[in-house]
C-alpha cells in the first residue's frame, strides 16, 4: 500500500477553531482527514474512518500520552492510561454509573434538582440564561451528589470543572489558565482530604464511598484524586453542553420541537442527534506507539494526535447533509461518547439527566420558550464545545408536575400544618421566614435550648463583626410582626423527646447546627491546652455553657487558615481600642488574650488556595501594633491578579509602630504532631523544607466542626433535607459545616419548597395539636428583656454586655421590673401621590426587609409594590412610577448574585425619563468596596437614561443603627425631592 507524509495544514489557527471549527474540519476531511497542524503541535485526525481506527487499536494509539495536558491539569487518570491499568480503574467507577443504578438511585435526584433549578431560573424571569441559570447548576449539583462531595457546593463544582477543563484545553499554554487550574487542583485535593474520612465512616451509594470499598483493588490515593478530577472535568460540561445544544436545536427547529413535545420518546433521539451535531467533548489526544500508516498517511512513533470527534460526527461519507440537525435521519453510531475501551462511563448518567429529565421538564413547563430577541445566543469551543450564552424568554409557566400539581399545590397555601423548628440560628430563622411565605396558614414555632435566640449569630459570629450580626434584626421581625412563636429554654431530647415533638407537630425541622470542634488528627491532638476554635469563639461571645476561659500562654499556634481561624487570631490580638463597639465577653477576652505575645497561624495550602477571604487578612493587616512575618508564601507578585496574594502582601507592608504582638503566618505547612508529654510544649509542622518545631504554650485548632454529643440525627444524611415526610434537617446539620449566612437563606427557601411539596401531596397533614407550655420555657418577650438588660448594662464602648450564665439569662427573661419598649411601629406615615415600586437586591434578606419596612412606611392607601430585582427586567420598569432600589453588596464589591441578570440587562436598556432612587446596604469595613454593588446599579440606571431623584443613601451594617431607620430617613429626603420634581413637571 502506498503512503504519503502528512499534509501540513498551516492555515489552521486556534481562534478560528474556537469560533467555528466546522468549515476547517470540512476542508481537512476533504483533504484526507489526517494532517500535521503546526498551530496545535499535533496531527489532527478528522475523518470518521480515521478516528474510528484509532479508537479500536489502543496498542498502536496509546491514551497514555507523554506531556499530556490532561495529566498536567488533572493528574494521571484512567483516560490517560491503557489496559490493563485503565481497566482496573474503570471497573471501580462502573458500579455507580451503570444504567440500572442510574435509574434506581440517581434519576429521582436529577428530577428534584431539575425542579429546583428550573424554579430558580423561572424566578429570575424571562431573559434568564438557560445555561448559567439552569443547565450548569443542575449538572453541577447532580455531579456533586453522585460524587458525594458533600463538603462542596455546586458553585465549587462549576468553578473546578471549568478551570480544570480549561487547563486540559490549554493548547495555547496561557500561564493564567494553568494557574487557575492549579488552584482548583489544590482545592479538590483539600476537599477530598476533608470528606474521605466521613465516607469511610458512613458507607453510602456515592462514588467516593464506593471507591473506598472496592473489594478486590485498593486504589492508590493519587489515582482516586486524579480520577475524581477527571470526573469533575468531564462529568459537568458533557450534560450541561448536551442540554444546552439540544435546547438550542429545539428553539431553532420548531417542527422537530413539536414532534418531541408530542412524543416524549423522541427526547432520546433529540439527545443523540444533538451529540452528533455538536459533540461536547470535541477533541481528545492519543500518541502513536510505533511507526504506522493511518488512512494512507505515515505517522511516526511518538506522534501526538488530536482526535477530532466534532469533525468525525459531521463526516459526509457517513451522514447525508451532516451539518443539518435532524432527528428523523437514519440512526448511525456517533462518536461523541467515543468507542472502544474508553467509551464514556458517564453516558448513562448524561442520558438520564438530559433526555429523561431536563429536556422534557423544560419544554413541558415553559410555554413559548424562545431565544431572547434582544440578546445574542453564543456558542464556542473546539476541544470542548457548547453554548456560552443562551438568554431565553417564555410566555407562561406550567405547574411542576405530579408532586406539585396545580390544584393541590395552590391548595397548600391554605393548609395549616403545625411546624416546629428546633434551633433558632440562621438556618432555623431563615426556614421560619421561608415557611411563613410559602405556607401562610401554617403555625410556626421555633425552639431553642437557650432563652436567647439566634444561635450562631449570637455565639459564633465574631464579636467585633457587628455588621454580620445585624442579620438578627430581620429575624426579630419574625417574632414581633410575623406571628412566629419563640420557645426558649427548651432542650429537645431532654425536656421533650424528638418523638414527642413529632407527635405534636405535623412537621419538625432540625436546625441545631454542628457545634463540636473537629479533632486535630495528629499525635498529641488532644493534649491539655489544645483548644477548639469553636469553644474559644463561644467564650469570647459569652456563651453560658462554656465555663471559665483558660489563660493562654505567651505563644499560641492556631491551626487552619479558614475564616474561623482568622477570627480567633484577630480577636485575640485586638487591643482595647479595637474592641470598641463590639459585644465581646470582656472577662473571657482578658483571660485568653492578656499573656499572648506571638501567634503562629498555620495552614497547609499555598497562599493562592488558602481558605480565608482576603478581606479577613486585610482586616488583620490593619490592626495597630502587630508585626507580621510570612513563611512559605513564595514570591507574592504585586501584579494585582490574585486577591489572596495581594492581601498577604499587605501584611508585609504594615508598619507595626510599637510592636505589641507578632503574628507568624505559615503557608504550605501541615501539622505533624503536638509535643507534650502532658501539656503542649511545641507544635511540629512540615513544609517544603522539612519539619519545623515551634515552641508554643497553647494550640487552637480551627480545622472544622462536627456533631456534638446528643445531636438528634446523624448529620448530612440527606441532600434535600427530607429525612422522611414530616422530619427535615436544615443548615449545617443537613449540608455539613460549610456555607455562610446567605447560603443558609438560599437553602431555607429550597427546604420550604420541599415541605410545601409534602403538604401539597398530602404526605404532611394538618392534624397535629401542638405542644402545651413546658415548665421553665421562655418566650420572645423574655428575650427582649434579656436584650434590654444586656444593652442597659453596657459601657459606652460596648454594644451590649452579655449575660454569661443560664441563671442570669433566665433571671433577666423573667424580670418583671424591666419595662419593654413598644414593638417596632408599623410606620411613620410618609406619603406620596406618585405610585412607587420598591426593588430589592439581597443575599441574606436584609434588603428585602428594608423594602418591606419602606412599604409599611408609605402606608396602606398608597400604590406601592415590592419586587425582587431577581424577578425584574429593565423593560418591566414603568415611567409612571417612582422606583426605590435597595441593594446589598457582595463578593468584591459586586451586585448580589440574584440581581446580576438585571444589572447586566441595563447595559442595553433605554430608560429615558424613568425616576429612581438608590439605597445601598454595605459594610464600611470593606473599605475599598463599601456599597459598591448599589453604586453599580445606580451608574447603570443613569447610563440607561433614568434620572435619580434625591440623594444616594447608604447603610453601614457594621454600625449601630438599623438599616430600616437609616432608610426611612433617606426616604423622607427622596420624597421631598420627588414632590419638587413632580411639581416642576406639572408646572411645565
Ligand atoms: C461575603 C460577603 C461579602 C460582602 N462584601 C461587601 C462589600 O464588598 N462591600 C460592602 O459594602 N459590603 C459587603 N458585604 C456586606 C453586605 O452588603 C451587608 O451586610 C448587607 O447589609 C447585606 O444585605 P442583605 O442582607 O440584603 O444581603 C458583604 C457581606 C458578605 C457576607
Amino acid at each position: 500500500m502506498t503512503s504519503i507524509e502528512a499534509p501540513v495544514a498551516d492555515w489552521v489557527t486556534i481562534p478560528d477553531l474556537y469560533r467555528d471549527p466546522f468549515p476547517i474540519y470540512e476542508r481537512l476531511r476533504a483533504e484526507g482527514g489526517v494532517h500535521w497542524v503546526p498551530e496545535v503541535g499535533r496531527y489532527l485526525i478528522t475523518s470518521y474512518q480515521a478516528v474510528h481506527e484509532t479508537e479500536l487499536a489502543q496498542d498502536l494509539y496509546s491514551a497514555d500520552e507523554e506531556g499530556s495536558l490532561q495529566i498536567r491539569a488533572m493528574g494521571h487518570s484512567m483516560l490517560r492510561r491503557d489496559d490493563p491499568e485503565h481497566y482496573l480503574e474503570r471497573k471501580a467507577w462502573q458500579p455507580v454509573l451503570r444504567p440500572g443504578v442510574v435509574k434506581r438511585t440517581w434519576t429521582a435526584m436529577f428530577r428534584r434538582n431539575a425542579e429546583r433549578y428550573l424554579d430558580e431560573m423561572i424566578a429570575k424571569g424571562p431573559d434568564a440564561d438557560l445555561i448559567w441559570d439552569f443547565a450548569a447548576p443542575y449538572s453541577a449539583e447532580n455531579l456533586r451528589q453522585i460524587l458525594g462531595l458533600r463538603n462542596a457546593t455546586q458553585e465549587d463544582l462549576q468553578r473546578w470543572s471549568q478551570t480544570l477543563i480549561n487547563a486540559t484545553a490549554n493548547y495555547a499554554d496561557d500561564p493564567e489558565v494553568w494557574a487557575e487550574g492549579e488552584r482548583s487542583f489544590a482545592e479538590v485535593d483539600a476537599a477530598l482530604d476533608e470528606i474521605l474520612p466521613w465516607h469511610l465512616a458512613n458507607p453510602n451509594e456515592s462514588l467516593l464511598s464506593t471507591l473506598l470499598r472496592i473489594p478486590d483493588y485498593d486504589m492508590p490515593m493519587e489515582r482516586i484524586r486524579a480520577n475524581i478530577k477527571m470526573t469533575i472535568g468531564g462529568g459537568l460540561n458533557e450534560p450541561r453542553d448536551a442540554l444546552g445544544v439540544a435546547a438550542w436545536a429545539m428553539l431553532t427547529h420548531p417542527d422537530q420541537r413539536a414532534a418531541a413535545t408530542a412524543d416524549p420518546a423522541l427526547w432520546h433521539t433529540v439527545f443523540d442527534e444533538s451529540l452528533r451535531w455538536i459533540a461536547p467533548i470535541g477533541l481528545y489526544s492519543r500518541q502513536v506507539t510505533r511507526d504506522t500508516v493511518l488512512c494512507g498517511v505515515r505517522l511516526p512513533a511518538g506522534a501526538r494526535l488530536g482526535i477530532c470527534v466534532l469533525s468525525a460526527n459531521r463526516d459526509e461519507n457517513v451522514w447525508t447533509d451532516a451539518d443539518r440537525f435532524d432527528i428523523h435521519r437514519d440512526v448511525k453510531p456517533h462518536l461523541a461518547f467515543s468507542k472502544g475501551v474508553h467509551v464514556c462511563l458517564g453516558a448513562w448518567v448524561a442520558r438520564a439527566e438530559v433526555a429523561d429529565v431536563a429536556l422534557p421538564m423544560l419544554f413541558e413547563r415553559l410555554d413559548g420558550l424562545a431565544s431572547c430577541p434582544t440578546r445574542a445566543t453564543e456558542i464556542g469551543g473546539w476541544v470542548f464545545r457548547g453554548m456560552t450564552n443562551m438568554p431565553v424568554v417564555w410566555d407562561a409557566v406550567r405547574d411542576a408536575g405530579p408532586a406539585a400539581a396545580a390544584p393541590v399545590a395552590s391548595g397548600a397555601r391554605d393548609v395549616a400544618p403545625r411546624v416546629a423548628i428546633v434551633g433558632s440560628g440562621p438556618s432555623g430563622c431563615f426556614t421560619a421566614q421561608s415557611l411563613r411565605r410559602a405556607l401562610p396558614a401554617a403555625s410556626v414555632e421555633v425552639f431553642d435550648e437557650l432563652p436567647a435566640p439566634y444561635g450562631l449569630v449570637r455565639y459564633g459570629v465574631a464579636a467585633d463583626h457587628q455588621g454580620t450580626k445585624s442579620v438578627a434584626r430581620q429575624f426579630d421581625r419574625l417574632f414581633t410582626v410575623e406571628g412566629v412563636r419563640f420557645r426558649g429554654n427548651v432542650r429537645v431530647g431532654t425536656d421533650v423527646t424528638l418523638d414527642e415533638l413529632r407527635r405534636a407537630y405535623d412537621a419538625v425541622v432540625l436546625a441545631t447546627g454542628l457545634h463540636a470542634d473537629a479533632a486535630l488528627p495528629v499525635p498529641g491532638g488532644s493534649l491539655e491546652r489544645v483548644h477548639g476554635a469553636g469553644r474559644i469563639t463561644r467564650l469570647l461571645n459569652g456563651h453560658p455553657d462554656e465555663g471559665t476561659a483558660p489563660a493562654l500562654g505567651a505563644t499560641v499556634a492556631v491551626i487552619g487558615h479558614g475564616n474561623v481561624a482568622l477570627d480567633v487570631a484577630r480577636l485575640l490580638s485586638r487591643d482595647a481600642e479595637g474592641l470598641v463597639g463590639s459585644d465581646i465577653a470582656d472577662d473571657a477576652h482578658v483571660r485568653l488574650a492578656r499573656g499572648i505575645r506571638a501567634i503562629h497561624l498555620i495552614g497547609r495550602s499555598p497562599v493562592a488556595s488558602a481558605k480565608f477571604d482576603p478581606v479577613m487578612v486585610r482586616e488583620l493587616a490593619g490592626l495597630p501594633g502587630i508585626r507580621h512575618v510570612v513563611h512559605g508564601a513564595g514570591d507574592l507578585p504585586g501584579d494585582g491578579k490574585d486577591a489572596r496574594v495581594d492581601a498577604v502582601r499587605s501584611l508585609l507592608e504594615t508598619d507595626p509602630g510599637g510592636e505589641r504582638l507578632r503574628i507568624e503566618w505559615w503557608f504550605g505547612h501541615a501539622p505533624v504532631r503536638v509535643e507534650g508529654p502532658d501539656r503542649v510544649t511545641a507544635m511540629v509542622v512540615a513544609g517544603p523544607e522539612g519539619e519545623v518545631s515551634l515552641p508554643v504554650d497553647d494550640v487552637i485548632t480551627a480545622v472544622g466542626f462536627a456533631a456534638a454529643p446528643g445531636t438528634l440525627v446523624e448529620p448530612g444524611t440527606t441532600d434535600d433535607g427530607r429525612i422522611e415526610p414530616g422530619l427535615y434537617t436544615a443548615g449545617w446539620l443537613r449540608r455539613g459545616p460549610r456555607g455562610t449566612i446567605p447560603d443558609q437563606r438560599v437553602d431555607a427557601r429550597a427546604l420550604a419548597r420541599t415541605i410545601t411539596d409534602d403538604v401539597a401531596s398530602g404526605a404532611v397533614g394538618a392534624t397535629a395539636e401542638g405542644l402545651a407550655d413546658l415548665p421553665g420555657e421562655t418566650d420572645f418577650d423574655g428575650w427582649r428583656r434579656i436584650d434590654l438588660r444586656e444593652r442597659l448594662g453596657a459601657t459606652p464602648d460596648r454594644e451590649r454586655v452579655k449575660l454569661t450564665s443560664r441563671a442570669a439569662l433566665l433571671d433577666a427573661a423573667r424580670e418583671a421590673s424591666l419595662t419593654l419598649p413598644p414593638e417596632p411601629a408599623a410606620g411613620v406615615g410618609l406619603s406620596t401621590e406618585t405610585p412607587v415600586t420598591i426593588l430589592f437586591a439581597t443575599e441574606s434578606g436584609g434588603a428585602e426587609l428594608v423594602a418591606q419596612e419602606l412599604e409599611g412606611v408609605l402606608g396602606d392607601g398608597a400604590d406601592v409594590r415590592v419586587q425582587d430585582l431577581a424577578d425584574t427586567a429593565p423593560g418591566d420598569l414603568d415611567p409612571a412610577r417612582m422606583h426605590l432600589v435597595v441593594s446589598a453588596t457582595y463578593g468584591d464589591g459586586e451586585v448580589p448574585t440574584s440581581a446580576r441578570p438585571f444589572h447586566a440587562a441595563l447595559a442595553g436598556a433605554e430608560l429615558a425619563g424613568l425616576r429612581y432612587a438608590v439605597f445601598g446596604m454595605g459594610d464600611r469595613s470593606y473599605t475599598k468596596t463599601y456599597s459598591r454593588g448599589s453604586e453599580l446599579i445606580d451608574e447603570a440606571l443613569a447610563a440607561a437614561g433614568a434620572v435619580r431623584v434625591g440623594e444616594y443613601g447608604r447603610h453601614d451594617a457594621s454600625g449601630p443603627i438599623s438599616a430600616a431607620e437609616v432608610a426611612v430617613e433617606w426616604l423622607q429626603g427622596v420624597l421631598a425631592e420627588l414632590a419638587t420634581v413632580d411639581a416642576e413637571r406639572v408646572a411645565v
